[in-house]
């Protein structure tokens, strides 16, 4: 059944055009101005609008099995697609974690079956995501993974991620690190510094992070293995990752949205919502993530979409749980801070969350190509949207972003060429 999307401004073959687009079944037929259909094509104005390629998400976390009062495949995935997500990469700190190759399959074909975007899979680098047991990488490989990431905890010892480089060179996948040294954590719960210390809060410390990066690095170098960094969000680990690439290191970053435009001069009192790993770092941090953004250093953006229950983010952020939610939110934030500011050109946002992310790991996805997959995402540039509860799909409802005004918000999303339901719209569709 062919679907017509007219009047919008097309993101296509790396320049923003007024075009309009001609999906057939789970394809793009054509993208033209002015393509003429018969009268019974249904058709969607996106006058005003964006038309994107559908987003491309590498850090998410559908907590399924095993935390499914949090989220689920089916509403981690529809969250994504109501954000403008078509592809998205999960997370394996699942339980079970996913860390045998049966497991890894097992949770594949869910994925398929009850996810509404395309969901890759990561397998874990070693078998409870805490010891130094590394998973088998070839079956692993073979099963269906596409990379190998601890998320939710640093590997600890560099013998472990020595060898675990080593593997991952050897089958030819990444290697996607949650960079944490848990010996300078000491019990933080925000970024250390004079606004943890105004709270009387335990603070974490920058060089957790960027510690653990400098080893890395130094492994990546010796092994050849690419090596990927989850959440960026230190200056210095921006600088570190800046020498590297000047190196000819294979090493690659990205940056969630919150670290571009939160820092913890903002939390201005205990609240849960502000609380995630890494923490928001400091005003310095932050910028060193916008220039790290402009020049290069940062490859993409991701969510690091990290929903929890309501009772989980109530009360202090002694006891509260890490993460936030950003898959429906990520688009519309980046789009009001940085290019309404002319931070960033709309294109260049685009490439860091569409292309930019889908080369990284050879994802098939990021680009709206005639014969391509009918994946697309449509944005409003121009009504204002004040962000509610009552907007998310996703279970975790736990965001900083209530009541912030953006613009962009998502309009309509198809996933192999089939519109996904946007209830929040209602009438409005
Ligand atoms: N980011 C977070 O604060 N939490 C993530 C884990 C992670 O991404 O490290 C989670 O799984 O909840
Ligand atoms: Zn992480
Ligand atoms: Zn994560």
């Amino acid at each position: 059944m062919p679907f017509l999307i007219k009047n919008g401004t097309v993101f296509f073959e790396d320049k923003l055009q007024a075009a309009d687009v001609l999906i057939d079944g789970d394809k793009i037929k054509a993208i033209a101005p002015n393509i003429q259909v018969p009268e019974n094509v249904p058709t969607f104005d996106a006058a005003q609008q964006l038309v994107a390629p559908g987003l491309v998400d590498v850090h998410v976390h559908f907590r399924d099995p095993g935390f499914t009062y949090k989220e689920t495949i089916a509403t981690g995935s529809l969250a994504a697609a109501h954000g403008g997500f078509t592809t998205v990469c999960a997370m394996p700190n699942l339980d079970p974690v996913p860390n045998t190759p049966d497991l890894l399959k097992k949770q594949l074909q869910r994925n398929a079956t009850e996810g509404h975007v395309h969901i890759h899979q990561y397998a874990p680098i070693t078998k409870d995501l805490t010891s130094a047991e590394l998973v088998d990488w070839q079956g692993m490989k073979a099963a269906g993974a596409f990379a190998f990431s601890n998320d939710g905890k640093g590997v600890q010892l560099a013998g472990t991620m020595y060898d675990a480089m080593a593997a991952a060179k050897s089958v030819d996948l990444p290697i996607v690190a949650h960079v944490e040294d848990n010996s300078l954590v000491r019990g933080g719960v925000m970024n250390a510094g004079p606004y943890a210390d105004k709270l009387g809060l335990p603070g974490i410390l920058a060089v957790s992070e960027s510690s653990q990066v400098a080893r890395d690095i130094e492994l990546a170098q010796a092994t050849g293995a690419h090596y990927h960094i989850c959440h960026i969000s230190t200056a210095e680990s921006i600088r570190q990752v800046r020498a590297a690439k000047q190196a000819g290191i294979n090493v690659s970053c990205e940056v969630s949205p919150h670290h571009l435009v939160l820092d913890d001069a903002m939390i201005t009192k205990d609240d849960p919502m502000m609380k995630m790993n890494p923490p928001l770092r400091s005003f310095a941090d932050r910028q060193a993530c916008i220039e790290g953004l402009l020049d290069g250093t940062i490859d993409c953006v991701a969510t690091d979409h990290a929903p929890h229950s309501v009772s989980e983010k109530s009360g202090s952020m002694k006891t509260a749980a890490f993460g936030i939610t950003g898959s429906e939110t990520a688009f519309p934030i980046l789009y009001t801070a940085f290019v309404k500011t002319q931070i960033l050109s709309l294109e260049q946002l685009l490439h860091l969350m569409s292309d930019r992310p889908a080369d990284l790991f050879n994802l098939p996805a990021g680009r709206l190509l005639v014969g391509g997959p009918a994946d697309i995402a449509i944005f409003d540039l121009t009504h204002e949207h004040v962000i509610a509860v009552k907007d998310f799909v996703s279970k975790g409802k736990n965001t900083p972003f209530i009541n912030d005004t953006v613009l962009g918000w998502p309009r309509a999303t198809f996933v192999s060429g089939q519109r996904v339901a946007f209830p929040s719209l209602g009438g409005q569709q």
